[in-house]
């Protein structure tokens, strides 16, 4: 074997049971001290440190406080944006740099701790952290949302996967209730994977009725989807890997089965404003990275003895089965963790628990698939890991980039709702309707819905394909039928 073949040989995940806990930077010590341990590694080796966006806190020098933490000084330090893909992606990039000889060992690392920052916020106290940045550095996407987004109030995640569930809804022809009972029985399997999965933040085993009847305590947070089907944001979890040459886990005395194999993987991205989607309930993104991904391991979706999905909201999961051609039920389950709702969905984070998860698994032998979502459906990556080494080097250039629908700031006149939500307040209200709608000269426009009336009309029947008319005031549409 090549000495330069990149491997994974060493994973940990921690979840922190009682808040207050610790910072992200205590935590993203603590697994790289525990990875490293699990790899052989002596510090001092790593000669790249990344790091994946914290939204917990914003550090002056994140790789850099990390490094002296932990006694490395590597040539190569990185701090992500936010995306759930930047895991892989930074994986990705680990992995490349190794095989082209720049680099023998990389820590892969990422912490939130949400739950902690919500205890302080509810004691009335700051969190009590070290070496913010000053000045606050600007939020980090790699965008900032379309004006249309912005005064239309459609930025939240649980409203943009919202939007593209009932345009899939609508595509399927699936009733309201239909759709519901079909996202429970999809998602109650994955409540006992989390629930037998020491890390998950949430062990619970769920039943689809469960999960899809709304109550007090699954309540709707973005129309249809309930509290108990989305990604749970505010947790305490950290993970890391470390990855390095063959050579080096050679000379580390690594043993052979706890090394495995980025076999094949690939990133693309859809557009970044879901209204530009030319399909709103699909990716065409998505199917580019499965395939590619597949093509460079030299193996498909029959030879996986395990998967995971990326599950922040279901339509992710539904696009990603759609498109693979896989059975939502199939027998190998769709998440090793219990995925974001379940297990937990630190942010930008997730990948790298999915990741180690599934190492410890393809440590018995096999192959295993890993995907990963980022900002609003946009961006998706695709990874085949093994127990077998592969020749794939590739590096995150997109394999396909969508092309966007025109998006009308304004718009006055007749439209038709192509996929609608509706916000529901802290207490579970409804509050309002966010429409997408497509304009008659091809164009797509935002609209909002204020009247009790209309709201509840939206909540009570298939509102996709209702013609509308849109009227315009300070920048805003407000939809009426
Ligand atoms: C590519 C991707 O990964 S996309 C996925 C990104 N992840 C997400 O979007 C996470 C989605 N999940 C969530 O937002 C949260 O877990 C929720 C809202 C479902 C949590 O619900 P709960 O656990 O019941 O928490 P709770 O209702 O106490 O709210 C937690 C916080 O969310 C915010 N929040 C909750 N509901 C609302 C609402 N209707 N409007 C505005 N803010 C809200 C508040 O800031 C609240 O904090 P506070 O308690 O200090 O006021």
């Amino acid at each position: 074997m090549d000495p330069r073949t990149p491997c994974l040989i060493g994973v940990a995940q921690h979840t922190v049971r009682e808040q207050p806990g610790p910072e992200p930077l205590d935590l993203w010590e603590l697994v790289a001290r525990e990875a490293a341990r699990e790899a052989r590694l002596p510090l001092h080796r790593l000669d790249s440190i990344q790091i994946v966006y914290s939204d917990s806190w914003q550090y002056d020098a994140p790789a850099d406080r990390l490094a002296r933490r932990l006694g490395a000084d590597p040539s190569h330090r990185v701090y992500s944006k936010v995306s759930g893909t930047a895991p892989q992606l930074l994986i990705g990039e680990a992995a490349a740099r190794i095989a082209r000889g720049e680099l023998e060992a990389a820590l892969v690392v990422g912490a939130e701790a949400l739950a902690t920052r919500r205890a302080y916020r509810h004691r009335g106290e700051h969190v009590p952290w070290s070496h913010a940045a000053h000045p606050k550095p600007p939020y980090g996407w790699e965008r900032p949302p379309h004006a249309s987004e912005i005064a239309h109030e459609l930025f939240m995640p649980v409203h943009t996967y919202a939007i593209m569930e009932t345009a899939r809804r609508k595509s399927r022809n699936l009733d309201l209730k239909e759709e519901m009972l079909d996202r429970g029985e999809m998602m109650a399997p994955m409540t006992e994977v989390a629930a037998a999965n020491r890390h998950a933040w949430r062990r619970k085993v769920m039943t689809p009725q469960e999960l899809a009847t709304p109550t007090a305590a699954n309540r709707f947070v973005g129309w249809p989807y309930t509290r108990n089907t989305v990604a749970v944001i505010e947790v305490d979890q950290a993970a890391a890997l470390v990855l390095a040459s063959a050579g080096l886990a050679d000379r580390l005395n690594v043993p052979r089965d706890q090394r495995i194999y980025l076999r094949g993987w690939a990133y693309a991205e859809d557009t970044w404003e879901v209204a530009a989607r030319p399909e709103l309930g699909a990716s065409e993104a998505l199917g580019h990275a499965a395939r590619a991904a597949f093509e460079r391991a030299g193996l498909g979706l029959d030879d996986m003895n395990a998967l995971d999905l990326y599950s922040c909201f279901a339509i992710a999961l539904r696009q990603a089965c759609d498109t693979l051609g896989l059975d939502p039920l199939d027998r190998r389950g769709l998440t090793v963790t219990g995925g974001l709702p379940y297990a937990g969905g630190p942010s930008s984070c997730y990948v790298l628990h999915s990741t180690a998860t599934m190492a410890a698994l393809l440590r018995d032998g096999g192959h295993g698939l890993v995907t990963g979502v980022g900002m609003h459906l946009t961006k998706h990556a695709y990874a085949v890991w093994s127990s077998e080494p592969g020749t794939d080097r590739s590096d995150g250039v997109p394999v396909f980039v969508a092309d966007p629908v025109p998006i009308a700031d304004v718009h006055e006149g007749p439209a038709t709702v192509a996929g609608y939500t509706v916000a529901h307040d802290r207490e579970g209200r409804p509050d309002k309707g966010i429409l997408i709608v497509d304009l008659p000269d091809g164009r797509r426009a935002h609209a909002l819905v204020r009247q009790a009336d209309l709201i509840a009309d939206a909540l009570g029947r298939e509102l996709v394909g209702q013609e509308v008319r849109l009227s315009s005031e300070g920048g805003v549409n407000q939809a009426a039928w």
